[in-house]
């Protein structure tokens, strides 16, 4: 099957679980982080988390869980000149929020509330697909790609990069391109998958 058709496929999967099921699974997601992020200082470490859309694993209880703890949350931006690229933003219950072209809840553009990825431990990547290998599929635009990327270069050592998903967005084989960056990490209901 191509990228395109197992997204599409993929996404209807998404779109269908029952309602039920998605607050389930997202509970079950934010507790099997909590254990993850167990050891680490939280008024120390910066976690990138996304919020969600399009029958993406709803990450409100992971982010009440994060401020509940004390950590420090950003949420990613387009970048408004360079194409295909994000920016990533303090993100606290105060932060003003606007919709991005896609329709996604996004702080407002602010650069004193910039953080560099260099200062970010914690990256939770939404994704639409997932394999045994770690290969990731998002919905197209190559955003995370690109963050990834410098990540994979060695420049960011210190930034763990965690997949956040249904069990039902796994399947046996992701077709992988040239630039796809495996994840090492994916936090599902049922399992913590490491790489
Ligand atoms: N919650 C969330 N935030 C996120 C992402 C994400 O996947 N989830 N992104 C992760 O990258 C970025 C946004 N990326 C997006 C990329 C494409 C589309 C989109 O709607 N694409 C069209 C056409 C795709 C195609 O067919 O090529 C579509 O799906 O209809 C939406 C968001 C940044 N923020
Ligand atoms: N590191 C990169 N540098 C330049 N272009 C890239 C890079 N990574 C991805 N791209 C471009 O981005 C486009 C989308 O890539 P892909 O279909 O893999 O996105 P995705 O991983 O599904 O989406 P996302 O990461 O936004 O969730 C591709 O056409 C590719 O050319």
């Amino acid at each position: 099957m191509t990228r395109h058709n197992l997204r599409r496929k993929l996404q209807q999967i998404r779109r269908n679980l029952p309602a039920e099921q998605q607050q389930t699974a997202a509970r079950e997601v934010a507790n099997r982080l909590q254990q993850r992020l167990s050891h680490l200082q939280p008024e120390q470490t910066t976690v990138a988390v996304y919020k969600s859309f399009d029958g993406e694993l709803p990450t409100f209880p992971v982010i009440e869980t994060l401020w509940q703890l004390g950590f420090n949350t950003v949420l990613p931006v387009l970048h408004p000149f360079a194409k295909g690229h994000l920016l990533f933003l303090r993100y606290t219950p105060d932060t003003p929020m606007t919709l991005n072209k896609y329709g996604i809840q996004e702080p407002e553009l602010n650069v004193q509330n910039m953080v560099p990825l260099s200062n970010i431990q914690i990256l939770l990547m939404p994704l639409v697909g997932f394999d045994q290998n770690g290969n990731r599929l998002g919905m197209g635009g190559g955003y995370y790609d690109r963050t990834l990327a410098q990540w994979h270069n060695g420049n960011r050592p210190n930034l763990f990069p965690i997949g956040l998903s249904y069990n039902q967005q796994q399947v046996e084989h992701i077709p992988v391109e040239s630039w796809d960056i495996p994840l090492p990490e994916v936090i599902t209901p049922a399992k913590h998958w490491r790489f």
